[in-house]
């Protein structure tokens, strides 16, 4: 398309020192693509970043410094994973959530319209959909979501959908695709990254920070849901699965593809109970556990509906089954306990 940036252009990943971020950046990497990783390293770790991969340690709303990075490194997409993402926290300090996951959005994607940059990948999640009643929960699912973390991701979505429909016929077009992450969960295969959480709140990492003796128990959160075995079910999708279909959505707009939003899960739901069950299968360890209380806002169950991103990506899941899922995660907890340079601080400032 003219006015667009060559496929050898680089990509920008925003939030790289992350999570999942630095998954799509080893993703990335073993696909021969130049990747520079923008980071304020709040929540990330600098050793996350891969050596060669420049660390530009800075504000994903910091308009100077992107016109800089975009020119300075040649950017053709940008992969946006900077954010903040615990939603109990997200009811508490809602401001600061609509600033640092919606008003910095604004400005990134300002910043790529104002750079002639056509190409974005924006990090999604299911707390769009809020709590649906029917499963599995396709895209057309209507959005409701029910905490300021949801509504601050479903906001840039609209940002995304409204700047695509007015710049997207333009030479200097900008197209996207929304990835909405169901339950994110693993670690990569080879131990080059995992989940580093200071205040660990998703189950698969409790569990395994429990069977490896670091918290004395896991507490189920309410036992008593309309599910078969009465604890929640959701939808884990392995994170390099995840980073796979983020290069794939790279692929699809570098051919040309048009904007989507599109689901990331497996469409196969396991309870709270069946994820334990295989920590304990996987370790032969008993895992300590308690029934407590529900935890506010949890849907009962939440499934993807997958046909979507089956037909429009060019993505085959190669971990798709929770051993794998669960001993890739408890691999990384134990490597962790080892090797404390993995942990080395985020930003000591803050
Ligand atoms: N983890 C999940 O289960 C999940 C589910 C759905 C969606 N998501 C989305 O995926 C993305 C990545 O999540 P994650 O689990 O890797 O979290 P994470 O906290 O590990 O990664 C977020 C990264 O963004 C950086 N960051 C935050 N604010 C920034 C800013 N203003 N400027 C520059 N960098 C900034 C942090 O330092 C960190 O490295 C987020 O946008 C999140 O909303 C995550
Ligand atoms: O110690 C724990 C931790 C979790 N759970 C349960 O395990 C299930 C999964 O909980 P997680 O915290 O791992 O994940 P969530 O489903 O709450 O949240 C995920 O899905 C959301 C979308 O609904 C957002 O995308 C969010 O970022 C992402 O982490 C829930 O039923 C939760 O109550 C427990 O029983 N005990």
């Amino acid at each position: 398309m003219t006015g667009e940036k060559s496929d050898s252009a680089t990509v920008l990943v925003t939030g790289g020192a992350g999570y999942i971020g630095s998954h799509a950046v080893l993703a990335l990497r073993d696909r021969g693509r130049a990747v520079v990783v923008l980071d304020d390293l709040s929540t990330g770790r600098r050793s996350a970043v891969p050596d060669g991969v420049p660390l530009v340690e800075g504000d994903v709303g910091d308009k100077a410094l992107l016109a800089d990075l975009f020119a300075r490194h040649g950017i053709g997409t940008v992969m946006h994973f900077a954010g903040s993402i615990v939603v109990p926290e997200s009811v508490e300090r809602p401001l600061a959530y609509y600033r640092n996951n919606t008003v910095k959005s604004h400005a990134l994607i300002e910043a790529c319209v104002e750079a002639g940059i056509g190409r974005f990948i924006f990090s999604s999640t299911a707390a769009v959909y809020g709590m649906p009643e029917r499963l599995p929960i396709d895209e057309r699912t209507p959005l409701m979501p029910i905490n300021p973390y949801g509504a601050s991701k479903l906001m840039t979505e609209w940002m995304l959908r409204d700047t695509a429909a007015a710049h997207g016929l333009r030479p200097a077009a900008f197209r996207y695709v929304a990835l909405r992450y169901f339950n994110v969960a693993g670690a990569d295969p080879q131990g080059r990254s995992g989940q580093v959480s200071r205040v660990a709140t998703h189950l698969i990492k409790i569990a395994a920070q429990t069977v490896t003796g670091q918290r004395a128990e896991l507490q189920i959160h309410g036992d008593d849901y309309d599910t078969p075995d009465g604890t929640c079910v959701r939808d884990y999708i392995h994170v390099s699965d995840l980073a796979d279909a983020h290069v794939a959505a790279l692929r699809h707009l570098e051919a040309g593809g048009a904007s989507e939003v599109l689901n990331c899960g497996y469409g196969r739901g396991y309870s709270v109970r069946e994820v334990l069950a295989m920590v304990e299968r996987v370790t032969g360890r008993p895992l300590p556990m308690r029934i407590g209380p529900r935890r506010a806002g949890d849907p009962p169950a939440l499934v993807a509906g997958v046909e979507r991103i089956g037909v429009t990506l060019d993505w085959t899941p190669r971990h798709a089954d929770l051993e794998t899922i669960v001993a890739s995660a408890l691999a990384w907890e134990e490597r962790l306990l080892k090797d404390h340079s993995v942990l080395q601080p985020s930003n000591p400032s803050r």
